[in-house]
């Protein structure tokens, strides 16, 4: 038995959710580009979670569900204002989310109405806990959701409190459309290989939600916004670039393990980039992010992923650069939930094997002795 680090190139499950071939990529065969153009964020989830895209009325009745679905049990809100105010964004959706499970009385009810119910109340319900908790640390209340509005404009909504601007609500639209599904990324793996063992929807997102963190997957939109506020000047770039590359250090937004031509949900983020940057009248952060892109694919070959342009893109909409994660996750329940349904319709343990290298015929030492 010989081990592949990282288990590249391993084919690990059959789906038919999304797919990424010769570096197109489609859900249930639609081809991305396509629906970042055209399709709303609704219109994706139920795409995912059904197979087909929905009629009008099947997405009103979509919309109005995750309305009534989006209003988080008061005792998780309570829970929320008892974390200490520097929790780590991501640790704290990982912890309310896992609450919200406590709180539903078919959390353990595992019929396939109940799951797809279920998902959808996922869907609605983490939009408003990364909001409740932007606005509680901030010593502010929570907003109600808005009913009859999509994810986007409702998430803008109760972090605000305001009705957001239909640019704004526009291109968050079309980011959650970009990042709904990947295929068997590190975080959709985990939500797969929990409910495998025929675990609950909720300890599958929550587990997922725990390999999104990781700077090397969702983790590094983030880490994109951090590392141009280090940089600060476009006078910076080229000696801070040539530092990281000439230590071996990873520039964090380039690369992909699939993708070695390029990501191509980048070219629609760093159009949103453009165009916001435009909107905004700041188009510092876009620029420095072409001269970076200049610099790391003329010299390594690489090219950016899906978190590179979506950190300039986020910052564009006014949000918190720790809460870039969180609407990663916001996006992405999306596919994790439509993952862990398939996952249960033709269920079996996961339960790869290891390559053993430690050391062989040992021993044992009474404690005495040793
Ligand atoms: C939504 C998403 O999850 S998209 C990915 C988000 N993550 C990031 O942007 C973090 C930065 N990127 C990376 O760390 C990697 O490219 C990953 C994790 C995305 C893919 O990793 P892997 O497929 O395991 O590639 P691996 O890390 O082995 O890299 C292969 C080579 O390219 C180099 N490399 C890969 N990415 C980068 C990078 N961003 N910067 C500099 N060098 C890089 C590695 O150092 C390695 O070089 P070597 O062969 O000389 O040792
Ligand atoms: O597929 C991956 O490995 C990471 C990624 O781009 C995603 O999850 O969107």
């Amino acid at each position: 038995m010989t081990a592949t680090k990282g288990l590249e190139g391993i084919v690990a499950a059959s789906s038919s959710i999304s797919s990424i071939i010769d570096g197109v990529l489609t859900y249930r065969g639609y081809n991305i580009d396509d629906l970042a153009e055209n399709a709303t964020f609704e219109e994706v989830a139920y795409l995912l979670w059904h197979g087909k895209l929905p009629t009008q009325a099947e997405l009103d009745q979509l919309i109005a569900q995750l309305g009534e679905y989006a209003t988080v049990a008061p005792a998780v809100i309570e829970q929320i204002k008892l974390y200490p105010k520097d929790t780590n964004s991501m640790a704290a959706l990982r912890t309310a989310v896992s609450s919200l499970a406590l709180y539903d009385e078919e959390a353990n009810d595992m019929s396939v109405e109940a799951n797809l119910r279920k998902a959808v109340k996922l869907q609605a319900q983490l939009p408003a806990v990364v909001a409740a908790f932007a606005r509680i640390r901030q010593g502010l209340e929570p907003v109600a959701p808005k009913k009859g509005v999509g994810v986007a404009h409702n998430f803008l909504y109760m972090l605000t409190g305001k009705d957001p601007d239909p640019v704004a609500v526009r291109a968050l639209d079309k980011a959650l459309v970009l990042h709904a599904d990947h295929e068997l990324n590190a975080s959709t793996f985990a939500s797969r290989v929990t409910v495998a063992t025929l675990s609950d929807i909720y300890s599958g997102v929550t587990s997922a939600i725990g390999a999104l963190k990781g700077p090397l997957h969702g983790g590094a939109n983030e880490a994109v916004m951090a590392m141009l506020e280090e940089i600060g000047t476009m006078d910076n770039i080229e000696p801070y670039i040539q530092r990281k590359l000439n230590n071996k250090e990873k520039i964090m937004g380039f690369g992909h393990r699939v993708y070695k031509n390029g990501d191509p949900r980048a070219k629609h983020l760093q159009k949103m980039s453009a165009e916001l940057g435009k909107i905004t009248g700041n188009t510092t952060w876009y620029e420095m992010s072409v001269k970076i892109e200049e610099l790391v694919t003329g010299q390594k070959g690489l090219k950016p992923n899906v978190d590179f342009y979506s950190a300039s893109v986020y910052t564009s909409l006014g949000i918190p650069r720790d809460l870039f994660t969180p609407i990663f996750a916001i996006s992405r329940v999306s596919g994790w939930t439509a993952h862990i349904l398939e996952q249960y319709s033709d269920n079996r343990l996961i339960r790869p094997r290891a390559e053993y290298v430690g050391p062989t015929n040992q021993k044992y030492v009474p404690i005495g002795s040793r």
